[in-house]
């Protein structure tokens, strides 16, 4: 066989050196192997040692290099060791002895930067002998792919970073502590009973972590994700400032090497080994947001434990978990300062710059505290927790509505002042009681829920109960629709103003209260309605009433309703009574309706002088006429006994007066003799005035026969009226035929029938004369003849009482007829005196 041939073949089957070689002769050079990166991870965990190519099961990999010490100066040496270079010292046992390699000087090597796995580690430290002396290198468990990062078992300590491990599988987990290594036991049995367990505990540790989770899964938060940005390695901040686990010196040893940034960590990136995950919900807007979990620091981890060789057992033994529900702030935040964890200044900022490092206590801690005694009232910047605030008065109004760094909480905006100037319809003082003045119960004292119902304005509500509360019951009963009553009662009613196109006074008419009670009080009677205001105000419309709804009648009667009328319409009807008396006078026709003089009615009383005046006129000339003819002139003292001698013998009187009621009246009032108008008369004198034909002979005509007919009317006047005021009232009361009756007369030349018992001159009414007229037919009146002509009745109208109100009121609506005719009903009779029964 040629030899070169084998050597040739052997040159390319390089023959592959022993890992303990390789680590023997990295290990004599102090000198690292290639193939490897330190990279940030997160400023939890810190840097790490990632692989840059494959490396296979068992090969060599990175030498834990440091100063090998024994047991004694260790113990010095962490006497003055921060906590954070503590935990770079290693110890372990060669040959019975107990010595410690202490990498707490940053020399830039990898092996102090490797992190701790001990669920899936992918390489174990082993201790070599290199030219007698002991050296810890990291052999590979199993094949490691490029970019993974290197991480070993650092023994069985309950690390912080482990706490989250229930304490039985802290139990079981496997531990390749240093004393195995050192006792010289083998690698290969290790590495198997590592995995074995190792897979165990990693399933056990997936069920704890789920059972862990559950009840973060509804704590509130633990603050928001970790927005610090990946820093460079040497920034200064890395990992030995962020994780606290070294002191700026040791840190500026290490952050020689630019170690680019690692990527973000995530909890399964760790393995199981690292931060469990926490299910953090957003922070409500304007909630105390909480510095982030910190739940593996210690109080005095400033000064970090560097590798102790057996840690202490309180360290992250049986620390309380951060999220245990039910705990108390205070007790939390105690427990978050437990000496195996370090201070927040160690694992860099406070989040949000928290000044006190004092975790705000979550909402849910305040369940189980009495309102009064929740922490959360003492302090002003936690307000903004929404339990607290709903219980905050309005005082700290403002307060609510900014979060802690003061300003304002845009939820909040709209629930603020509307504007500079401008309250808020529940704030104290935004309305005034419109009636007494005082105040509405003030918006601190008032309950939010009360106002809207919500109704909402209880000021306007208790107003409203004012004014109800004010109407006096009798109101209340009979004058349910009324609404001018209502206008009126009210005690306080806005003043009424008049519109410009209704002429109405102003409404200054009511300014003065003592104006107000003109009316008196509204208890209603007959005045309010029928009579006239003597107020010349009131003449033109109530203020408070349009004038188609004044109750009142004008001055001027209106005794069948109707529409008051104005002043100026009021001097026409006065003009064309007048004018028409006179036409009347002239053709002797008495007016058909005479309204009574009112008292302090000039016109009227200027209207009847006139006509009494006519009347005087026309009689004169009469008698001028009478004594032309040689009749004998009677006298007007002979009247009166005439007239009552004609009143007692009524079948030879010429002139009859008919003092009964019109039969198809419908009034309740009597009427007197002296409402009565003598309308209907003999036709005592034609034209020429000479009898008629067909009088009968005891009738001769007299002059006492003129004045008989009103001998009983002029009885009641002769009783209030001296002898000079009688024989004008003779001249007065001289009757005046009426038209149609002189023309009737003239046609038929037949005498009026005269009522009362007498021949019938047919069964049934002549043809001029109405049908069955006799007004006593059905009650056993008179029975009419054929010789007398009958009165007029219809002529015979009755003069109204100015003040009378009469059933049926003209009116302008239904509703307004309606509601005249159930205050008639509702009112006693008025105008009853001690004369006046009915
Ligand atoms: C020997 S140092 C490792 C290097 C360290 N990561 C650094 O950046 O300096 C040990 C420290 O690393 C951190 N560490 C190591 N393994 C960890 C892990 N699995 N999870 C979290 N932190 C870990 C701990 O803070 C520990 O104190």
């Amino acid at each position: 066989m040629n030899p070169l041939l084998d050597m040739a073949s052997a040159r390319p089957r390089r023959a592959k050196i022993k890992p303990r070689e390789e680590a023997a002769h990295f290990s004599s050079l102090c000198k690292d192997k290639d193939g490897f990166d330190v990279k940030f991870i997160n400023s939890f965990k810190g840097r790490g040692v990632f692989s840059c190519r494959p490396f296979q099961n068992g090969d060599f990999l990175i030498e834990y290099r440091g100063e090998v010490i024994t047991k004694s100066e260790r113990e010095n040496r962490q006497k003055v060791y921060h906590n954070a270079l503590k935990i770079f010292m290693f110890d372990f046992r060669l040959n019975g002895q107990e010595l410690c390699v202490d990498a707490a000087k940053e020399d830039n090597s990898l092996g102090r930067l490797v992190n701790d796995d001990h669920v899936n580690p992918n390489c174990k430290m082993k201790l070599i002998k290199v030219d007698g002396k002991p050296h810890l290198c990291l052999f590979a468990l199993k094949d490691i792919s490029p970019g993974e990062e290197i991480a070993y078992d650092y023994s069985d300590s309950d690390w912080p970073w482990r706490c989250k491990y229930p304490l039985r599988v802290r139990r079981w987990r496997f531990s390749l502590t240093r004393t195995h290594i050192s006792e010289g036991r083998s690698d290969e049995e290790e590495q198997l009973n590592c995995v074995a367990e190792a897979r165990i505990v990693h399933l056990i540790h997936g069920l704890s972590l789920i059972i862990s989770s559950l009840p973060k899964m509804v704590r509130p938060h633990f603050g928001p994700p970790r927005l610090k940005p990946s820093r460079p390695y040497g920034d200064g901040h890395g990992i030995g400032t962020s994780e606290g686990n070294y002191n700026p010196n040791s840190k500026s040893r290490r952050d020689v090497q630019p170690y680019q940034a690692k990527a973000p960590f995530h909890w399964k990136d760790s393995r199981g080994r690292g931060r469990p995950p926490v299910v953090r919900r957003v922070p409500l807007m304007g909630e105390q947001r909480e510095p982030r979990f910190n739940n593996w620091r210690s109080q005095n981890q400033d000064s970090f434990q560097s590798y102790p060789p057996k840690m202490d057992q309180h360290h992250g033994q049986r620390r309380p978990s951060p999220s245990r529900p039910n705990r108390s702030p205070h007790a939390q935040h105690q427990t978050s300062r437990s000496p195996s964890q370090g201070s927040p200044s160690q694992r860099g900022p406070p989040f949000h710059g928290h000044p006190s490092g004092h975790r705000s206590p979550s909402p849910r801690h305040f369940r189980n505290h009495p309102a009064d005694r929740r922490p959360g009232s003492a302090f002003a910047h936690q307000g903004s927790f929404r339990g607290h605030r709903r219980q905050a008065g309005f005082q700290h109004q403002e307060q609510r509505n900014r979060d802690p760094r003061g300003n304002f909480n845009p939820r909040e905006r709209p629930h603020e002042h509307s504007g500079p100037g401008m309250k808020r319809w529940n704030e104290p003082g935004a309305f005034s009681h419109p009636h007494n003045g005082e105040h509405a119960p003030s918006g601190s004292q008032r309950n939010p829920r009360e106002m809207h119902r919500r109704g909402p304005c209880p000021e306007r509500w208790s107003s409203e109960q004012d004014s109800r509360r004010q109407r006096g019951p009798v109101e209340r009963q009979g004058s349910r629709s009324h609404s001018r009553e209502r206008a009126q009662e009210t005690p306080h009613p806005p003043p009424f103003r008049s519109p410009s196109w209704k002429g109405g006074p102003s409404s200054s008419y009511h300014r003065n209260p003592q104006e107000r009670q003109v009316a008196g009080p509204r208890k209603r009677g007959i005045e309010d309605i029928s009579m006239p205001s003597e107020d010349p105000a009131l003449e033109h419309g109530h203020p408070k009433h349009p004038r188609r709804e004044r109750p009142q009648l004008l001055s001027i009667p209106r005794p069948f309703g109707g529409r008051p009328l104005s002043l100026r319409n009021r001097s026409f009807l006065v003009k064309s009574r007048q004018v028409k008396a006179e036409s009347l006078m002239r053709l002797r026709i008495p007016p058909s309706v005479k309204p009574r003089p009112r008292l302090g009615d000039s016109s009227s009383q200027e209207n009847f002088n006139s006509v009494l005046a006519i009347r005087k006129k026309r009689f004169q000339s009469n008698e001028t006429l009478e004594q032309r003819r040689g009749k004998p002139q009677q006298s007007p003292p002979r009247e009166d006994s005439d007239a009552s001698k004609s009143s007692r013998d009524s079948d030879t009187e010429k002139e009859q007066v008919e003092s009964r009621r019109p039969l198809n009246t419908h009034r309740s009032s009597p009427i007197e003799k002296r409402d009565l108008v003598v309308l209907s008369h003999w036709d005592s004198s034609s034209k020429d005035g000479s009898p008629t034909k067909d009088r009968s002979p005891k009738k001769e005509r007299s002059p006492d026969q003129d004045s008989s007919p009103n001998s009983r009317a002029s009885k009641s006047n002769d009783s209030r009226s001296s002898p000079e005021d009688r024989r004008r009232g003779f001249v007065d009361k001289r009757p005046f035929r009426p038209f149609h009756m002189m023309h009737d007369s003239h046609r038929s030349g037949r005498p009026f029938r005269r009522p009362g018992p007498g021949p019938r001159q047919g069964p049934g009414p002549g043809p001029m004369q109405r049908p069955r007229f006799t007004g006593g037919r059905g009650r056993g009146g008179p029975e009419m003849s054929g010789h007398f002509r009958r009165p007029l009745m219809e002529s015979l109208v009755t003069r109204p009482f100015p003040n009378q109100r009469p059933v049926f009121r003209k009116s302008y609506s239904i509703m307004s007829k309606y509601r005249t005719m159930r205050v008639m009903r509702q009112r006693a009779p008025y105008n009853r005196g001690p004369n006046q029964r009915w």
